[in-house]
């Protein structure tokens, strides 16, 4: 049987990587089958080391697109689809609603409907979520958060953060079976049996 995949978004500081730290520990998670946890950009490849390095410069924003869609191309391709074949339960910390919103964000003066325009690079070959979390929460909490975290990115921005938390809203209005909105504000362990329920339901 085929396996599932279900994605973590949100904007920078909203809970992800705290809520997959204990997702990973989380005893009824474990009984529910064999899960893979994964992640985008990828770590210590050639396409997510090239991703890194963009976020760090002011490299043209449709150069850097293309280069979040390369490291996703090649995330379906060698970790995506196999472990889906395998039956697995794939967990990954963003995907491709990440790109629509962030990239949708960043091209917005570059070419109309900038977050239609992404989401259509993505059509006919990639492999859909079953599920999606998106922890909202307000661009003010975030970036004071990052702030605590010592890290500053060029996305870390009150305005931009705005566009993006907007972004994730229109592609959950688009597809209200996929998504699920969490507030990121409840403590983690809160939001943590939300999750835990909606992905037995799914499965
Ligand atoms: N529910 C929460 N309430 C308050 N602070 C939180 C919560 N979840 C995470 N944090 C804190 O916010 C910061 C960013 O969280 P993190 O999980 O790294 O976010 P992300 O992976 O989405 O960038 C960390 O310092 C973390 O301890
Ligand atoms: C996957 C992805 C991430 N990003 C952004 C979100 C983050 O600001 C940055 C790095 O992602 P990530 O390492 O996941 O950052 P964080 O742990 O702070 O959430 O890249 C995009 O702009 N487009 C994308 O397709």
């Amino acid at each position: 049987m085929l396996g599932k995949l279900i994605t973590f978004e949100g904007i920078d500081g909203s809970g992800k990587s705290t809520m997959l730290a204990l997702l990973r520990e989380n005893a009824g998670l474990k009984q529910l089958g064999d899960i893979a946890f994964t992640r985008e950009p990828t770590q210590n490849t050639l396409t997510g080391k090239a991703v890194y390095a963009a976020i760090e410069s002011d490299v043209d924003p449709m150069a850097e697109l293309f280069l979040f869609m390369a490291d996703h191309a090649a995330h379906v391709a060698e970790t995506v689809r196999p472990n889906i074949a395998a039956g697995k339960i794939m967990i990954s910390d963003r995907y491709s609603d990440s790109r629509c919103a962030y990239q949708g964000a960043t091209l917005e003066k570059v070419i109309p409907n900038a977050l239609d325009f992404v989401k259509n690079l993505h059509e006919g070959w990639t492999v859909v979520p079953d599920l999606t979390f998106v922890f909202d929460l307000a661009p003010e909490d975030s970036v004071e958060r990052c702030k605590n975290r010592g890290e500053k990115t060029k996305f870390e921005k009150i305005e931009f953060l705005t566009h993006v938390r907007e972004n994730f809203m229109t592609l959950a209005q688009a597809e209200p079976n996929r998504f699920v909105i969490l507030n990121a504000k409840l403590p983690p362990e809160d939001n943590e049996k939300i999750i835990v329920e909606k992905i037995k339901a799914l499965l």
